[in-house]
This record gives C-alpha cells, structure tokens and sequence, in this order.
C-alpha cells in the first residue's frame, strides 16, 4: 500500500484545494438545445446536418473538458446518459439506454469499448432568490465516456489527455473496485481534477458511508467531495454538473496562439472518409482552412467542422479549448495518426506530446475463413483500424491457412471485440489461431528476438536456444475477505508471486501479485470470477519481463506439423496444455476415409496422442436406389462443407477446431 499511501499525500493537497473552491449557491438550467431529429443516424452511417450552433460565446473560462471513468458496470454510460438529457442534448425517454455505445458489440455485450464525445450546452444562474439580480452564465461542456474494463485502459488515457476533469463513478454496493483504483491514477496521473461520484444509491444494499471511507483510505479524498446519485432514479444529479463548473479548471489554450490541435480519435466513414475528433488547444479552427499534419506533413483542406451534439453537428468553426471533429479528405487510415498533432499549414508550431504508443499484450494470427478473402479481409482491418488504432497488423502467411495477418491487441477481450467487429462491421469470416504472449529467446549465437509467433521460433535450426524471457504483469485483486485462500491458490497455481496483501475496510482484501502474462490472458479472470462468486475485481499494469523455461508445442496430424496450431508454453504445464488440446481437437475433426492420429510434440518427442479412426461409408453410399436430386443435393452440402475446411496435407479440419484452441490456458 505504500504507493498507494504516497499517491494519495498528493491526492490530499490537491483535494483540498478544489473544497476551497466551492461552493457558492448557484442554479443551472438547460439552454434550449438546438433540434434535433428524434432518433439521430448512427455513427459511421451519416451525420445529422442539425442547425448550426454559434460557438462563439464560448472562450476557454466558459468551458469544461471532463471525463467519466469508473470499474466495469459501476454506471458510467447511464449516467452520461442523465447528464445528455438534463442538458437537453438528447430527449428524455429517447428509447435507447446508454445513447453513447454506439457499437453494436458494445450494445450486445452491454459495455463500453471505444470513448465517445458529446458536448452539451447549459446555463448557470446566480443569485437566483432574487430574479430580478439573477445573473446568467452559458457553458460548454465536453464529456467523454470512457470504457472500464483494463483491455480498454489506453482508450481511458488517451480521452484524459482532452480532459481538465473526470467523474470518479463509484458503486456504492460494491465500493471501490480494481479499475477504481486504475482509473483514479491514470486521471491522477493526468494532473485532473477529480470529482467521486458514489453512484447507484437507490440499491438496497447500498453504504455510502462505506465507500467513503474507503475513498478515504485509498485516495485521501475528503467524505465531503463525494457526491451521492442514482443514474437510475435521477437523486443527486442536479450537483454534478454544479460541481464540474465549480471545481474543474477550464481549458488552459491560448485563442491568440497559431492553431494547435491535438488527433484524439478517427474513424471511416463511407460518404465522407477519414472524420477526425480533436481537441483545439490553442487558435482557431475554420472550416476552409489549410492544415497539416506534424506526423506526416501533409496538408489537408478542412472540409467541414463540427461538435458532437451527440451526433456530428457542423459549426463551421471551432475554437480554443473545444473538442469536435474536422473533415479533411483523408482517406487512407495511416494519415489519421492518432495522437498527431494537427496546425494550419504554414505556420509552425511545437508538436503537442502526443501518446504514449499502445503496448501489445497478446498477438494471434488472423486469416481469411475462405483463402480468396484476403483483400477483403485487408480492406476491412484497414477500416476498422482506423477506429481502432491500438491494434498492430503486420502480414503473415501459414502453410495451413494461406495469407493472413499477425496482430497485436491490448488484451484478450480487445481481441474479441476485434474479430466480432470484422464479421459484424465488415461481414468478414475469420479464422484466428491461438493467442501468444511477446516472448523473448535468446540463441547460441548470442541473438535476441521477441517472438510474436510461435510457428517461427522453427525457422532457426542451425541456432539453438539459451535462454528465454516472459512478460510479467502487477496485477491487482479486490476481494472480499472470505475468499483470500481460494485466490492465493489460484495465483500461486498461475505462477504468480504476491508482492502486497492488506485490507481496505474490515471486509474487503487488497491483494498486489506479479503473474506471467501468459496465464492471465486466457481465462484467468472467468476463474477468478467463479472462485469468488462474482465478488473479484481486477486490473493489472505490465512489468518487466521475467526469465522462463519455454518450450514450443507443435501439434501434428497424421505426423505433419501444423503451422497455425503451434504454442509456446511453460516446460510445467506442457503436458496438460498438449493433451488438452489434442482432446478439443478429437471432438471437432470429423471422421475421414482414412485414419487420423493427432499429435501434440516438444520437438521429436510425442507428449499426446490420440486416433480418430476411418470411415467405413462414404456419404454418397446413402443415396440409393438412383435418385439423381437427392444425390445432387448431398454432394452440394458436402462442397459447402468443405468450403469451411482447411486441409492440411490429407485432412481436412473444420474453422470451429481452430476457434476452440482459443480456450485452451
Ligand atoms: N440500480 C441502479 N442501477 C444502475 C444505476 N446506474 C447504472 N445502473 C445499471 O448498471 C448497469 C451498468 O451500467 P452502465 O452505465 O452500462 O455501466 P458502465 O460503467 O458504463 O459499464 P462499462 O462501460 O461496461 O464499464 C446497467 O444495468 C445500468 O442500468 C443506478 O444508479 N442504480
């Protein structure tokens, strides 16, 4: 806890400061938002063209950039929901919860994956027991919805960096949370304000009084500075946006300065190509204006330029300390650098620091279901990257699944959420092989290489290796106190080493562990989930690498090895990961007219081995007695099958064996 405790020395000073900042009496009331259509176009399709908002009684003192960040499902987007209609931005009752997940993957899964932006416009009333001395004050406020779960924590810090603020959501059943504690240092870190917000009071088994304390214990943060809401009911919402004017600074740009903007997000959309999201943190933007890139010099004209009201909304103009969108005519994906920093060309400007590049954490191989799918399947990561710009691709091939692409995500969830948004976005059908860690191995010549995939650690035979290094994680686990022994039992059986262990309230144990990559990424999190009834939360940060036996498990049918299934894993559990694998793999080839063995080998030696014996009759003895139609038919239905087959030397292997070697840990 000592960091922790260090942190939060800080987190006082700086909390203190923001009481002194409030509290004077005052009202807000929404300003009539401009119309808008009762269900607005979805993103990515088209943007409603509403009536043009004049953005110019905004300077920087009338605008609050901030963010909400929270653990998975404390109510981040149904609170931004509340704070849209409160201000008018979207109707009441507009018939779709949580407005800000637009994705379809993000409605299906019911969680948030990409940030969203919307701006809402509101007014401040002072003074207003005396309505003839009221005095009025129009704000502009941004607020980005950010993801929780920590495969989307890069999502988190790159919507910060448009920040001055962010609403700290906390559950007031379940108190403070793993990616609690994340989140409240990545906005920490970031140097906001930050406001708790302990949110879902109307829950009966609701304590706020607890999670104040332990508030109080983890971050310093006074009981007083919390807010008490239910997203649900509406109780306590008319404090928070009082509270974002009153305590968060505004935007600290200069109008009088040349035109720096910083490249927050991209995505394609088909009638307009590249749309940009960015922040103008010093000058003015218009539409019309010449501006360049400082990552890759190009110039561009500013088509159009808008807010997000939620929807694209164009303004024609956006000035400094606001976040909206530009259109520029880009319309490769590799121009839109997220990050970048956008100016007016010709004029020169210091580039803005940018982010930190995302750190890959899983790699897999991703290939087309139906080999003469490649180029689709390229045209449609080109897309989605462009949406999503944390995944890393480079082009691979497998003797086994032809052409295909290696990729880089920031967790495994990151990866599903990945593929369901090829096949639901882009229609693509996909094959992906199972997921690896960066290992890195050393050989006799004294070579390092970081190995993403596994099936190339065979193409050095004169080289033998010396040694090998793994990727490590701190983890963080909050759990409630009963299940201690059960957690340190699962940790231990995943190689994990515990660095802190103490109590944040008489009923909850924080735990800190470092754990090789490897065993967290698959299923870790499910086990932890069930070990604890529910009850566990976790985050982790990557560490160091870390010195590891590994070996390279092949997996052979009838004798040839199978590039695509290969996997580096730990010398102890290599023998249960190979027979699993040969299990799954039995269950999903099906009988063929020969005999089939499936093997799972460390070099020359066979550690797993089983047999699926021929078939006896062929499909077509079924069809007697000459019927020509129902002959046709089932050889029909035997080429669509074996359209979904890889074969690799004789046997043919079904997309679905490929998909349940995913879940083998
Ligand atoms: N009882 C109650 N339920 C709430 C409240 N706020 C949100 N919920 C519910 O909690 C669940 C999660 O809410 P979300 O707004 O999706 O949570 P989130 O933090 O955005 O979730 P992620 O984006 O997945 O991290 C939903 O079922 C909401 O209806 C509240 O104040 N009271």
């Amino acid at each position: 806890m000592g960091s922790l405790y260090r942190a939060s020395k800080l987190a006082r000073s700086r909390l203190r400061q923001l009481s002194l900042l409030s509290s004077e009496p005052s009202k807000l009331r929404p300003l009539p938002a401009p119309e808008h259509p009762d269900l607005p176009c979805r993103r990515g399709s088209c943007s409603v063209a509403g009536p043009a908002v004049d953005l110019g009684g905004y300077p920087p003192e009338r605008i609050r950039n901030f963010s909400i960040i929270a653990h998975v499902d404390h109510g981040k987007s149904t609170l931004a929901d509340r704070l849209l209609e409160l201000t008018g931005t979207i109707k009441k009752g507009h018939g779709q919860p949580q407005y800000l997940d637009k994705l379809q993957v993000e409605r299906e899964r019911g969680i948030t994956v990409k940030a969203q932006t919307a701006t809402m416009f509101y007014r401040r009333i002072i003074n207003s027991s005396d309505i003839h001395n009221e005095e009025q004050s129009d704000y502009l406020l941004n607020l980005i919805d950010t993801p929780g779960h920590v495969d989307f924590s890069y999502e988190v810090s790159r919507s910060l960096a448009a920040c001055q603020g962010a609403l700290l959501v906390v559950d007031a059943a379940q108190g403070v949370q793993a990616q609690t504690v994340a989140n409240f240092y990545l906005a920490f870190e970031s140097n906001l304000t930050i406001i708790p917000v302990i949110n879902k009071i109307d829950q009966p088994t609701a304590d706020p009084d607890r999670v104040k304390a332990q508030l109080k214990s983890l971050f310093d943060i006074d009981a007083e500075d919390a807010l008490l809401t239910s997203a649900k009911t509406g109780q306590g919402l008319e404090h928070v946006l009082p509270a974002v004017i009153e305590r968060i600074p505004s935007p600290p740009g200069k109008c009088d300065l040349p035109l720096r903007m910083l490249l927050l997000d991209s995505y394609y959309d088909e009638y307009k190509g590249v749309i940009c999201h960015v922040a103008v943190v010093d000058g003015t933007l218009r539409k019309g204006d010449k501006i360049a890139s400082a990552a890759t010099n190009q110039a561009y004209e500013a088509l159009d330029v808008g807010i997000m009201h939620p929807e694209l909304t164009p303004t024609g103009i956006l000035f400094t300390g606001q976040v909206g969108y530009v259109v520029s005519g880009i319309r490769s994906t590799k121009e839109a650098r997220v990050g970048d920093t956008l100016y007016h060309a010709r004029s020169i400007v210091e580039p803005l620091p940018g982010f930190k590049p995302a750190k890959h954490m899983v790699f897999s191989g991703l290939y087309p279901a139906d080999g003469s799918d490649f180029e689709a399947l390229n045209h449609a990561i080109e897309r989605l990257t462009c949406n999503d710009a944390s995944v890393s691709i480079t082009k691979e091939s497998s003797t086994a699944l032809g052409m295909g692409f290696r990729c880089g995500f920031l967790g495994l969830l990151h990866m599903d959420v990945f593929h369901q948004r090829l096949e639901q976005e882009y229609g693509a059908r996909i094959i992906s092989t199972i997921p690896t860690v960066p290992y890195i191995f050393e050989y006799s010549d004294g070579s390092k290489v970081q190995v993403q995939n596994p099936a190339t650690l065979a193409s050095n035979p004169g080289k033998r290796v010396t040694a090998c290094w793994e990727p490590s994680v701190i983890a963080t686990i909050i759990i409630p106190s009963e299940y201690v022994g059960p957690v340190i039992t699962l940790c231990s059986e995943r190689r994990g080493e515990q660095l802190e262990y103490s109590f944040i309230d008489s009923q909850r144990a924080f735990m800190k562990y470092r754990l090789p990559l490897r065993e967290i990424v698959v299923d870790f999190y499910n086990e932890l989930k069930s070990i604890t009834s529910g009850y566990a939360s976790f985050d982790y940060e990557d560490a160091d690498y870390q010195t590891s036996d590994l070996v390279k498990l092949d997996i052979l049918l009838n004798g040839q090895p199978v590039d695509a299934m290969a996997t580096i894993v730990h010398q102890l559990k290599a023998q249960r990961i190979g027979r699993e694998l040969v299990d799954r793999l039995k269950k999903f080839i099906d009988r063929q007219m020969f005999e089939i063995t499936i093997q799972a080998a460390i070099g020359s030696k066979v550690i797993a081995r089983e047999t699926i014996s021929a078939m006896r009759k062929n499909v077509l003895a079924k069809c007697y007695g000459g019927d020509v139609t129902r002959k046709k038919k089932l050889l029909e239905k035997q080429k669509e099958g074996k359209k979904r087959m890889k074969r690799v030397g004789s046997v043919d292997i079904p997309q679905e064996a490929f998909h349940e070697l995913l879940k083998v840990s």
